[in-house]
């Protein structure tokens, strides 16, 4: 594990946008594609700003959801919805919609995770009968969740699903799907980027005291695990 604490929001942006850029770059040389997940909450305007400053050919990627609230895509909640709108934008980034996989509206819980499911199995090769990301790139909550995994709650024990839906997320709003962790550790690299004074507490719950919390559970079993932590959010980490 990679722990890189940065000055300010600006570094974090500057250095999480290497890390992409890198990455991406290993894997059209390797294998012709690169198939993203990014996250919604904080990270979001990290990748606003940070995805139109690197040099990468952009047909080449699949950008997929670690997680999503099932809301409608004009909804201010929509992770999608809100990437729609700030940075698939032509003047922005030249990402094109269709490289985007979102979720399906209209269906109950169970039903989006089974249709999430079925686009991994269509784009996502598989490493040990699990679908393989590229590249994950995570917020963490105050709490210690990511993606849609939040602590004590039973879908941390999930092994069989890919996708899960939950209908009862502590954090509004209660329905959403979300990657779980058997695929989110089978990823080639897992990227954190996390920013703020409020977040310091949990910071060192995860990355000092290693308490159980299902930030502290990724754990990439054959690849690599980065954390970008600004210096307010690493203040209780004595580095
Ligand atoms: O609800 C969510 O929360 C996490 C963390 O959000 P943050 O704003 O505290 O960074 C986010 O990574 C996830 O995608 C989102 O759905």
């Amino acid at each position: 594990m990679s722990i890189k604490v940065v000055d300010n929001k600006d570094s974090l942006i500057t250095d999480l946008a290497k890390l992409i850029e890198t990455t991406a770059k290993e894997s059209i040389c390797e294998r012709g594609f690169f198939n993203v997940g990014v996250s919604g909450g904080s990270l979001a305007p990290f990748l606003v700003s940070g995805l139109p400053k690197i040099q990468t050919d952009f047909s080449k990627w699949r950008v997929f959801f670690c997680d999503e609230r099932i809301v409608s895509y004009d909804n201010t909640d929509s992770t999608y919805g809100l990437y729609l709108q700030k940075l698939i934008v032509p003047e922005v980034v030249a990402l094109k919609q269709e490289q985007f996989i979102p979720i399906k509206l209209g269906l109950t819980p169970e039903e989006t995770a089974q249709a999430y499911e079925e686009e991994l199995r269509k784009y996502v090769p598989l490493n040990n009968s699990l679908p393989q990301f590229d590249l994950l790139l995570l917020g963490m909550g105050p709490d210690g969740h990511t993606c849609s995994l939040f602590p004590g709650h039973d879908l941390l024990q999930e092994t069989r699903k890919w996708v899960a839906p939950i209908k009862d997320s502590p954090k509004p709003p209660p329905e959403r799907v979300t990657l779980t962790l058997p695929v989110v550790n089978n990823a080639r690299v897992c990227a954190f980027a996390v920013a703020g004074i409020e977040k310091s507490d949990i910071i060192k719950k995860i990355l000092l005291d290693k308490e159980d919390l299902p930030a502290t559970r990724v754990q990439p079993s054959s690849g690599k695990l980065y954390w970008i932590v600004e210096k307010d959010a690493a203040s209780k980490l004595n580095m």
